[in-house]
């Protein structure tokens, strides 16, 4: 059995993944931690007590109940410390907190190496997610036009989503640098034609009602071709997480991006 802790347990996606990680046969849920920590798990998700309480400090919890695995889905400021938490205690950390910079993974990877104790990261654990994202790495061979459009609910703290990011970022390895529009188009009001990732606009809406959503547009010659995703419910990532805890203490360093341990 591989012993996992929830880091962000209260929050939307934490709540999800602790329902996965009990549903499993494979995991056992040991302990759970949040900012907000006190309750028991139990009581959070309305199933009756399991006697295990969220604490509020990563490191006593990861001290009392000696995890393999820490699942962090908490907020973009607090990731890189927490993930350095888990390493140094030689717990491996399964990263769905978007947020983290590029110098900082190396730092993870880094550590993870130094530590001998393996780390992945995802932007998005949606099977649809992933394959949109690989579909659109092959679509910017042939039509390197292409604009993103992602969609989330409005509490969201980051912007550009994370996957909106890892999708510019995957498109940029086949695509040369480009400038896309005319030349000579000026902006109105400042942003209209969204930030820019490589020279790939991308557009973050964020309104009430939306669960997590992007569109992959590329245009060309009398043609569009649109990519969408939608995850109407955040069951739609916890394959990806549970995959991730029982793969995860197999790697080695920092693994990126859930298409690696597929
Ligand atoms: N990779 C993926 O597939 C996905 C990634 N995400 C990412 O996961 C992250 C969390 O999203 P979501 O669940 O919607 O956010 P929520 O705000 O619902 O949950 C985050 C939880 O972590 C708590 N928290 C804040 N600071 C700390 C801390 N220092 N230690 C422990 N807990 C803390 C929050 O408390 P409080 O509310 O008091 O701040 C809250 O309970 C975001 O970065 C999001 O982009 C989301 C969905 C899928
Ligand atoms: O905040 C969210 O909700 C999500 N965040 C991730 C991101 O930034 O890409 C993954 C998914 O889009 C949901």
């Amino acid at each position: 059995m591989t012993k996992v802790i929830v880091n962000g347990a209260c929050g939307r996606m934490g709540q999800a993944v602790l329902k996965a990680v009990l549903d499993d046969k494979e995991l056992e849920l040991v302990g759970a931690v949040d900012i907000k920590g006190g309750k028991d798990v139990g009581e959070l998700l309305g199933i009756g007590k399991t006697n295990i309480i969220v604490g509020e400090d990563l490191q006593t919890v990861i001290k009392a109940v000696k995890p393999d695995v820490m699942v962090d889905f908490t907020r973009p400021d607090v990731i890189f410390n927490n993930a350095c938490t888990a390493l140094k205690n030689h717990v491996s950390p399964v990263i769905g907190t978007t947020g983290l910079s590029d110098a900082e993974k190396d730092k993870l990877n880094e550590l993870a190496i130094a530590n001998n104790t393996p780390a992945f990261i995802a932007a998005n654990f949606a099977i649809g997610a992933v394959l949109m994202m690989m579909m659109a790495k092959e679509a910017a061979k042939y039509l390197p036009n292409v604009e993103i459009i992602e969609l989330h609910h409005d509490q969201k703290l980051d912007a550009p989503s994370g996957t909106a990011i890892t999708t510019a970022e995957m498109i940029s390895e086949v695509r040369k640098p480009m400038k896309q529009g005319h030349p000579d188009e000026t902006e109105k009001i400042t942003g209209a034609r969204g930030a820019e990732y490589n020279g790939i606009p991308i557009h973050s809406v964020r309104l009430p009602g939306y669960v997590a959503h992007q569109e992959v547009i590329f245009g060309g010659l009398g043609q569009t071709l649109t990519l969408r995703h939608d995850s109407i419910d955040r069951t739609s990532f916890m394959p990806g997480v549970v995959l991730a805890c029982k793969k995860v203490t197999g790697l080695k360093g920092l693994v990126r991006n859930l298409d690696q341990i597929l």
